[in-house]
């Protein structure tokens, strides 16, 4: 490290991440009867055990909105009506990024079968934070916990 200069070391930080992959992904925040979906990774995929939304990457020429409803069949055999969107977040993994897309939304028919995840569960907003979350979703857990507050006190 002692011999570059600090434009050096930040010029290799910036093209080291510059090739990272950056993927841009779907989260549906599922909403039932004042609780929350939340679903949590298997061993075996990435970032694995880490509780997540369920959703998935965005396939060239789809919508986000097309994206979730084609991923919430395959992940959950539920078919999802996708209301309000959140903010969008981006965050850097040590090996790659994502971009998040993340909506409201409700379960219009079907029941949950997991056929990727290892569980799931409902919480109540304000108890979101107390599952082992994927780093990227933390944003947009406090931005959805943020729109609740404003939802309680209008
Ligand atoms: N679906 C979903 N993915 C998320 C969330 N947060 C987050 O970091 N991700 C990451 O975004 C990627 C989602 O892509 P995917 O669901 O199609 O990926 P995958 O695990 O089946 O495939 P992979 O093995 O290529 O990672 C995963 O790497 C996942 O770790 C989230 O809330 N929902």
């Amino acid at each position: 490290m002692g011999q570059f200069s600090i434009s050096e070391v930040g010029h290799f930080y910036i093209a080291a991440n510059t090739s990272l992959k950056h993927i841009h992904v779907t989260c549906a925040i599922i909403e039932r009867d004042g609780l929350v979906l939340a679903a949590q990774r298997s061993a075996v995929m990435s970032l694995p055990l880490k509780w997540e939304f369920p959703g998935g990457k965005i396939d060239p020429g789809e919508s986000p909105e097309e994206c979730l409803r084609r991923e919430l069949v395959e992940e959950m055999a539920v078919h999802v009506r996708v209301g309000q969107s959140l903010p969008v977040s981006t965050h850097q993994y040590p090996t790659f990024s994502v971009t998040l897309y993340p909506f409201l939304c409700t379960i219009e028919s079907g029941e949950i079968v997991l056929h990727e995840h290892v569980a799931v569960t409902w919480l109540p907003p304000d108890e979101l934070h107390t599952l082992d979350w994927a780093e990227a979703d933390l944003p947009v857990i406090k931005s959805y916990q943020q729109g609740c507050r404003m939802r309680d006190h209008s």
